[in-house]
């Protein structure tokens, strides 16, 4: 298994048990049922044809493997689009590994890189891998082993060249500290020895034009609007009455403003979360016992009181983002199951947004998590409440999901939605939001120059994690559609190459308020919320126009 642990690791991948069930059904099936084999049969007449078509080129293959130059080669043929069309390429390319491998060590390459063109269209890779080290000879197999892992070496070493897509008009670059802006100067103060990473722009912008826009990875809806029916559960917007669709006995009260919001969210993580289904340990559909239907309600209802009443939107995030990775693999192993039917393709959330068109890499839900940074929060007994009233929902839908919150995992996906969350404000922001209770150090704070405090809800965004802070930002979050889609908006001229900036909090004084006490709350903010003391053009400049003419701010800069 060492072999194995190596994909593993790179790739991420969580196993667990149904999973492994799966390959032995698999293997199982493949040797048993009568149709599967008289499929590959057929498909067997057809490769011989080929392969004494082919036999002189394979033959003359070169004893060094060159690697690389095969895998660049196999990214350049096309994928098959359909499922029927991935079936047979999958059979075809699977029988004609093995009729190659039939023919001796001479076709060791050929076969290797047929048994690779099937794993490429099996929706469950790590499952085929399994199924091949126990039926592929082993000269064969060490080749498909060392083509995968050059592969998931090249898609994640290569993920920032490939995303943010073209199309967004920006990339993530890591700049040295010395750059002049006045997020780098900050930065430098803070991290002294890393180079940092930012969102520049790749080509120029007028002041007010649109640089991208982006769909959520997750959303919640603040909570005190949550169960109110006055707002869409999954795109935040506001509802008129003709267009709610309100799932009867939801035990978060979720209302959808559509049938696609809703399916996206069903299928995304609310079936797995709060719907009825339950799942037998190979995941397909379970005629649950009554006694389960009732454990599984009340499972449910505790976790969704438990959200409501500790007031944050973070249990409820990353939920959301567990079971979205979580139904990402039983779609791979059941696709037709319950919990997470795939997502409509016209909507714009599809789990392999980000295709790298060029070399054939797609990136998933995991890959982008993955990759963003995370605030480090300390253990606390709410957290373990928490946890495990969402392990009891997971595993209410299906015994041995409570595997996936594991204490170290759950803080760290924790401290990524809390580092960058975007708070979601239509029109400068709703003014009715109940005032947070508690210590201001205990609040959440999202990311928005509007303020958390005006906010409809949270997004988490794959791209708009990248931007740097600002308290002059050269661009700003906005939502004209009225959901929870980002548009960012170049607030001056923007240079290509120039990093593009928002504030993380308001950063403007509201009516009434001094320019003394508006720094001073923003910079208490960004240092709770986000741990830096900024140190930009603007706060250094009202420190020091301050010290000559506001008593207030004179006060201030003696502490
Ligand atoms: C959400 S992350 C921003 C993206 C981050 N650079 C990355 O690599 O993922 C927020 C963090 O970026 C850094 N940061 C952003 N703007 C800053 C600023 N104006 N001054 C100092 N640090 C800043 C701080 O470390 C902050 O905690």
């Amino acid at each position: 298994m060492a072999r194995f642990s190596t994909v593993f690791a790179i790739a991420g991948f969580t196993v667990f048990a149904s999973l492994a069930a799966y390959a032995a059904y698999f293997d199982y099936k493949r040797r048993s049922d009568p149709s599967f084999r008289k499929k590959l049969k057929k498909q067997h007449k057809r490769v011989d044809k080929y392969i004494k078509l082919d036999a002189s080129s394979s033959q003359s293959q070169a004893p060094a493997h060159d690697l690389k130059a095969a895998l660049a080669q196999i990214r350049l043929e096309p994928v098959p689009q359909t499922v029927e069309a991935r079936e047979k390429y999958f059979l075809e390319s699977v029988a004609l590994g093995e009729q190659l491998c039939a023919r001796g060590p001479l076709f060791d390459l050929p076969a290797a890189l047929a048994f690779y063109r099937a794993l490429r269209v099996y929706p469950a890779p790590v499952e085929l891998i399994m199924i091949y080290q126990k039926t592929v000879p082993d000269a064969v197999f060490k080749i498909v082993m060392e083509l995968t892992n050059h592969d998931v070496k090249e898609r994640a070493e290569g993920y920032y060249d490939h995303w943010p897509p073209a199309s967004m008009n920006v990339a993530v670059k890591e700049l040295p500290l010395k750059q002049d802006s006045t997020v780098a100067q900050s930065l430098e103060a803070h991290k002294p020895d890393l180079l940092r990473r930012a969102l520049v722009a790749k080509k120029d912008f007028a002041a007010g034009e649109l640089i991208y826009q982006e769909q959520p990875m997750a959303t919640a809806l603040d909570l005190d609007l949550e169960g109110k029916g006055t707002h869409c559960s999954y795109c935040l917007r506001k509802l008129e009455a003709f267009m709610s669709i309100r799932p009867p006995n939801d035990p978060l009260g979720s209302t959808f403003c559509s049938k696609a919001c809703q399916l996206s969210c069903t299928s995304q993580s609310h079936n797995l979360l709060f719907g009825n289904a339950v799942l037998a340990a190979d995941a397909t559909t379970k005629m649950p016992i009554p006694e389960d239907v009732t454990k599984r309600r009340d499972v449910q209802i505790s976790f969704a009181e438990y959200i409501k009443d500790s007031g944050k939107l973070s249990p409820l995030l990353v939920a959301r983002c567990v079971a979205r990775m979580i139904s990402n693999e039983i779609v791979k192993i059941v696709p037709g199951s319950p919990v997470s039917p795939p997502p409509p393709s016209d909507l714009p959330e599809a789990d392999t947004v980000g295709s790298a068109a060029s070399s054939g890499a797609e990136y998933t839900f995991y890959d982008h998590m993955e990759r963003l940074r995370f605030l480090e929060v300390p253990p606390t007994p709410a957290e373990d409440t928490e946890m495990e009233l969402l392990r009891n929902v997971l595993n209410s839908a299906m015994a041995g999901l409570d595997d996936f919150i594991q204490d170290e995992r759950y803080r760290v996906l924790k401290g990524k939605i809390l580092y960058n969350a975007i708070g979601v404000s239509f029109g400068g922001g709703r003014l009715d939001k109940p005032k947070s209770g508690g210590r201001f150090e205990k609040w959440e704070l999202t990311r928005t120059p509007y303020g958390t405090s005006r906010q409809t809800g949270t997004g988490v965004y794959r791209v708009s994690s990248y931007l740097a802070h600002s308290c002059t930002p050269s661009a700003r979050p906005s939502f004209p559609k009225g959901t929870a889609e980002l548009h960012l908006v170049a607030n001056r001229p923007i240079k290509a190459g120039e990093e593009l900036t928002i504030s993380y909090v308001r950063s403007t004084p509201t009516e009434g308020e001094s320019v003394a006490e508006n720094r001073r709350i923003r910079r208490q903010e960004l240092a709770r919320g986000w741990r830096f003391a900024c140190e930009c053009t603007k706060c250094i400049a009202e420190a020091t126009e301050g010290a000559s003419a506001d008593p207030e701010t004179k006060v201030l800069k003696s502490k």
